[in-house]
């Protein structure tokens, strides 16, 4: 279906080649992904990056869906309904998915490192409710905590519009970097969102016009570029093994590289924790509240976390790209009602941030915009190192003999596995 064509490197984070599809004329297909050349003058050499070994673990994977993007093109009709009814299927029963075929494979990569000059005027200042910026391996507040090992940059709009506000080893691929993100946001991202405004019975552009945010390449969410290190004994004791907390995205969808180091984790209906296993050139997906909320609850906002490797992966570092699509900061978020779905089957309020939501506008309370939803999220973040907030008392409870990790963002509570 897909005819490689010239091979395209994000340099300084990773290459990637480009497929290019044959057609390319509708709404939703997919448009082509021209990125600058990566041999510019100028620009430094990237050796080539060497993937780390995959686990040899068996036990404690999920088993996922995998869409097939490049059928939303098809011609048949029922090919087309096929998808949708797959892509329903897993929403409701994983809140996940793998996205295949969507128009890039990721190959290799490179970190670059950033000068400690661009560390410090770069360094990220969550406290404001964005991650904008570099985030140095101490945890997640501006003061160094803990050491965690988890360096990332972030690219918000600031940094799309502000080449000084990039580490300047990056300079020379900026070019490269933004067509990538570009691509991403509006090729991958606008076909996902046709997918899904579909499961809902709504015109192909609703998530899209209605609710994503617009604007830069990324619009009011981020592109994330993260490594993690191997941490040592101390840290990994205080946080029992877990690197980020289990949690949910805010924003509508985000769209992370699968990666040959198995960290990333999801909630089973089985109530574990499991693997999402590697799976070359996908994309895996999440769905973030803002979709649980408009979708009345018919999708769920996964919840997921980032936990240590399998035994022989613990040495390696960890490349991770994410793409946080984020939905109009001004909107409060309520069910679609135009969704012949809602309309049909009604809102689904068993669980998660939709329950929470409708109970407050239940009560005659305004719900935080997504804005708000976010950045209250950002700024009071805490480290899985915390030992101090991570126990019973604090913001950890039992709940049916579980214990769960709690916390309350103006006045909405947020109950995850711990
Ligand atoms: O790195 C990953 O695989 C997931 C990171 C994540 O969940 C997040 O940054 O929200
Ligand atoms: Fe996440």
């Amino acid at each position: 279906m897909y005819k490689p064509k010239n091979g395209v490197s994000i340099r300084g984070l990773h290459s990637i080649s480009s497929f290019v599809r044959p057609k390319s004329n509708t709404m939703s297909s997919a448009a082509l992904l021209c990125t600058p050349p990566a041999d510019l003058p100028g620009k430094p050499v990237v050796p080539e990056w060497v993937p780390p070994p995959v686990t040899q673990q068996k036990e404690g994977f999920a088993e996922l869906t995998s869409i097939d993007l490049s059928l939303l093109d098809s011609d048949d009709p029922a090919i087309v309904d096929d998808l949708v009814k797959q892509v329903k299927y897993a929403i409701r029963e994983d809140g996940f998915l793998f996205l295949e075929n969507y128009g890039v494979s990721l190959e290799q990569y490179m970190y670059n490192n950033i000068s400690e000059q661009d560390k410090q005027d770069l360094l990220f200042h969550p406290e404001t409710g964005v991650w904008s910026g570099y985030k140095h391996p101490y945890g997640f507040k501006r003061q160094r905590g803990t050491p965690d090992g988890i360096e990332q940059f972030n690219w918000y709009k600031s940094e799309w519009e502000d080449i000084n506000r990039v580490p300047k080893c990056l300079h020379p691929f900026m070019d490269e970097i933004e067509a990538f993100c570009n691509y991403l946001t509006k090729s991958v991202n606008r076909r996902l969102l046709t997918l899904l405004s579909r499961v809902l019975e709504l015109p192909d552009d609703f998530l899209w016009d209605k609710v994503q945010s617009h604007g830069s390449p990324t619009g009011e969410g981020y592109f994330r570029h993260a490594l993690f290190r191997p941490v040592q004994k101390k840290t990994d004791e205080a946080s029992k093994g877990l690197r980020m907390h289990g949690h949910t995205d805010f924003g509508l969808t985000t769209l992370l590289f699968s990666v040959p180091i198995s960290c990333l984790q999801i909630w089973g209906r089985d109530e574990r924790w499991y693997y999402v296993p590697y799976k070359p050139g996908a994309l895996v997906i999440n769905i973030g509240d803002t979709l649980e909320i408009v979708s009345g609850g018919h999708f769920k906002a996964t919840r997921h976390r980032v936990f240590k490797p399998p035994a022989d992966q613990l040495h390696e570092e960890r490349l991770s790209l994410v793409l946080f699509n984020s939905s109009i900061g001004d909107l409060r978020m309520t069910p679609a009602q135009e969704s012949a779905l809602i309309q049909r089957e009604g809102c689904v309020d068993d669980q998660g941030v939709y329950k929470e939501f409708k109970n407050r506008t239940a009560q005659g309370s305004l719900v935080p915009t997504n804005r708000e939803w976010r950045e209250i999220q950002i700024s009071t973040v805490t480290d899985p190192t915390d030992t101090n907030r991570n126990r019973l008392g604090a913001d950890q409870v039992l709940i049916d003999g579980k214990l769960m990790h709690q916390r309350e963002y103006m006045g909405v509570k947020v109950v995850l596995p711990v």
